[in-house]
C-alpha cells in the first residue's frame, strides 16, 4: 500500500501547485491568527480554487469558534476539519454542524500521551503530532519530532497520520518505523517559518513516493 502526503500551511499558488504536482493527497490551510501560516479568507478562496478534486483540502484550527469555521469552510472549500486543542464535545459539535470529517490532533512526547488515542471520540482520523513546549505560540508546525518508536506495534483505534519534524531526509525512516500511510509536513518544506519552498515540497513528495 502506498504512502500519501499532506502538505500543510500552504499560502501561495506556486507552492500549492508544487504540492499538487508532487502528488500530495491533501493540502492544509491554517486558520489560526498567531501562526505565520495563517490564511485570510480571500487568499484561501484563491488557493482552494486551484486544488483538483482528488486532493483533499484540510482546514487547520485551534479550538475555533463557529464563525471562523463557517467562513473558512466556505472560502477554503474544506473537505476536512483538523482540530488542535479541541475537546471531544466540541469536535462532535463541529462535525455535526458542518458535516465534515474531523481529524483530531494528539500531541505526543512520551508513551503516556498515546492514552488519549485509546479513548478518542468524535474523530474520523488521529493525527499524531509532536507536542510543542508549554507556553509555545503554536500547538503544531514547529518542526519538532517525537520518538516514532512509541508508535511501534500500537493498536490504532482509527485511521491515522503522522506529523512533527518530518522532512525529505527522514520521512522514509518514519514510515519504516511506524508503518504510517499518511504523513504530514510543514516546517520541513520551508526555508523559514511560513515560507514554503517549491523544491523542498518536490523533494518531500518524491521521498514519500519512494516509501
Ligand atoms: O502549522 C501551523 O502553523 C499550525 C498552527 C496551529 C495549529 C497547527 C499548526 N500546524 C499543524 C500541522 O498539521 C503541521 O503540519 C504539523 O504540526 C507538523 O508541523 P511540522 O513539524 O512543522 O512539520
Amino acid at each position: 500500500m502506498s504512502v500519501t502526503a499532506k502538505i500543510c500551511g500552504l499560502s501561495t499558488p506556486e507552492t500549492l501547485d508544487a504540492a499538487v504536482r508532487g502528488g500530495a493527497s491533501h493540502v492544509g490551510f491554517v486558520f489560526f491568527a498567531p501562526s505565520p501560516r495563517n490564511l485570510g479568507f480571500d487568499r484561501a478562496a484563491g488557493l482552494a480554487a486551484r486544488v483538483p478534486g482528488h486532493v483533499g483540502r484540510v482546514g487547520v484550527f485551534v479550538d475555533p469558534d463557529n464563525a471562523l469555521v463557517e467562513a473558512a469552510v466556505a472560502a477554503g472549500r474544506l473537505d476536512v476539519l483538523q482540530l488542535h486543542k479541541t475537546c471531544a464535545a466540541r469536535r462532535a459539535d463541529l462535525r455535526a454542524r458542518f458535516g465534515l470529517p474531523v481529524w483530531a490532533a494528539i500531541p505526543v512526547q512520551k508513551r503516556a500521551d498515546l492514552a488519549a488515542a485509546g479513548h478518542i471520540e468524535a474523530a474520523d482520523r488521529i493525527l499524531y503530532d509532536a507536542k510543542t513546549p508549554e507556553g509555545a505560540a503554536l500547538p503544531g508546525g514547529m518542526g519538532l519530532r517525537f520518538d516514532w518508536r512509541l508508535l511501534e506495534g500500537f493498536a490504532h483505534p482509527l485511521p491515522w497520520a503522522l506529523s512533527g519534524g518530518l522532512d525529505a531526509g527522514n520521512v522514509a525512516e518514519a514510515v519504516r518505523i511506524t508503518g504510517v500511510r499518511l504523513v504530514d509536513v510543514s516546517s520541513g518544506v520551508e526555508t523559514a517559518p511560513g515560507v514554503k519552498d517549491v523544491d523542498k515540497i518536490a523533494a518531500f513528495c518524491k521521498a514519500v513516493s519512494q516509501c
